[in-house]
């Protein structure tokens, strides 16, 4: 496992280009698989989740062509399902939390799919009930043991029905409706996640020839249609990495320009990186963060403490509320974080008390920072990244500190964030990479 060492305190200006988002990566390429046609996926990221599920869809028989720095073609013509069976495939599949979604397609084209238990953040309990039970209403066949680590599905035929999602699970509606697009009859998902990584796909499956109606909406109409043609699609940049660079620029307190962000896209990110007190200016699709040696947390309007929250699209992604966490400890006020969808994605917390952030955690889900105002500076320390966004949040955590940091397991921030020491490195952190 690599370790990162970081020279804290250092400012720095420049500019910053976000990757292609990991999230609907993992989607549109589990896609690929619903056509035996040339699918050509644009601003594909170079991360470490990405590129396991690139190669897991090679073993499984697709053709990869990489045409260009983040751009690759996918030809799924000649499928090995026999690659379900093996051994390779059930360490492969169980690495990444993405392979799951290689299930709808597979099920839709073939009538068959098989997945072991997946892999992904250990964050809390991650549920997949409702992917299977969405499988299930579409006519298939649920086979899982307890103790067996893999999941069976079989459906020599799937029917299109109305179905209630238990939860706004993300990868479960993306792994539905590719099931349903191919499906015979209508389906119709109420209570579908809406996030921009699940539009995208539905834009994507649209062009391919899918019939999908409600797009952003939490109520999907799927018309199934017999087959499905190629495509070209472009990710949109990383909601998530946009967020950690705001966040990294206020903690810093450094000037910083991210290009091109699809500011649409963002939903509420860029207001409640503003109920922090940072500055942000948009200019064109850019935000610029300018040099602040201070920001005010924002009260809510009866007086009230703020809290921030988690909840589905349009609310707030859980994946940034521990960046949002780590910029509170620097500033001027107090704050409630309330991560209600994970239980255990919290609990980096204590690295941050080690470091000399004023943090309460009331329980698994909770914390209240009582921000230092710039004017106690966080202490260099040892680390260990127990998921990617907490590692990302201790990186910038440790560029806003005194001495040299040291961050093991650098793994989980390879996972979701490309280079992320050369490109920070670029406008003038200190970031060494050790490479055990
Ligand atoms: C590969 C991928 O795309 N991963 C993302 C995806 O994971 P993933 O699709 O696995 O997450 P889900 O949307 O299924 O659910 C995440 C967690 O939130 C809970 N939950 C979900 C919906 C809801 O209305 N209420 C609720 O409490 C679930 O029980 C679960 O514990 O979505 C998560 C939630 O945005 C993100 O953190 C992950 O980065
Ligand atoms: C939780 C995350 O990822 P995954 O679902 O891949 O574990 C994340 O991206 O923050």
């Amino acid at each position: 496992m690599s370790t990162f060492e970081i020279t804290g305190g250092t400012t720095l200006k420049g500019e910053l280009h976000p990757q292609g988002a990991k999230n609907e990566a993992l989607q549109v390429l589990c896609a690929t698989l619903l056509t035996s046609e040339k699918v050509r996926i644009h601003n594909i990221p170079n991360i470490l989740d990405v590129n396991r599920l690139i190669e897991l869809l090679a073993s499984l028989g697709v053709s990869v062509t990489q045409e260009a720095k983040n751009t690759y073609c996918f030809e799924a013509k000649n499928i090995n399902l026999e690659y379900l069976n093996s051994d390779e495939f059930a360490k492969k599949g169980s690495s990444l939390r993405g392979s799951i979604m290689i299930i709808g397609p597979l099920l839709a084209r073939f009538g068959k799919a098989y997945i072991p238990k997946p892999g992904g953040d250990k964050i809390g309990r991650r549920r997949l009930d409702t992917h299977f039970i969405g499988f299930q209403k579409l006519g298939a066949d649920f086979k899982y043991k307890q103790g067996d680590k893999f999941y069976r599905l079989e459906a020599p035929k799937l029917k299109g029905t109305y179905m209630l999602l238990d939860e706004a699970s993300v990868t479960g509606t993306a792994n539905i409706i590719m099931a349903a697009v191919l499906a015979e009859g209508t389906t119709t998902i109420y209570n579908a996640a809406c996030e921009p990584y699940i539009q995208q796909l539905c834009k994507m499956l649209n062009s391919m020839g899918a019939k999908i109606t409600g797009i952003g909406s939490n109520l999907l109409y799927v018309e199934g249609v017999k087959s499905l043609s190629g495509c070209e699609h472009r990710i949109l940049p990383d909601m998530i990495e946009i967020g950690s660079f705001i966040g990294l620029a206020a903690m810093t307190k450094s000037e910083i320009t991210i290009k091109n962000v699809a500011y649409k896209e963002l939903g509420v990110i860029p207001d409640t990186f503003k109920k922090l007190g940072i500055k942000l200016e948009i200019i064109g699709d850019d935000i610029h963060i300018p040099k602040q040696e201070n920001y005010t947390i924002e009260n809510f309007m009866d007086g009230s403490i703020l809290t921030i929250a988690d909840a589905p699209w349009p609310g707030l992604t859980p994946d940034l509320l521990s960046i949002i966490l780590v910029v509170a400890t620097q500033a001027k006020g107090s704050v409630l974080i309330h991560q209600k969808m994970f239980e255990s994605r919290l609990f980096f917390t204590d690295k941050l008390i080690d470091m000399g952030a004023q943090i309460i955690l009331c329980d698994p889900h909770r914390a209240t920072v009582i921000g230092l105002n710039q004017e106690n500076r966080l202490r260099a320390t040892k680390m260990v990244s127990p998921d990617i966004r907490a590692g990302v949040s201790l990186l910038i955590a440790a560029l806003s500190a005194d001495g040299i940091s040291t961050i093991q397991n650098i793994d989980q921030i390879d996972r979701g964030y490309e280079n992320i020491d050369l490109r920070l490195n670029a406008i003038g952190a200190k970031i060494r990479r050790i490479d055990n």
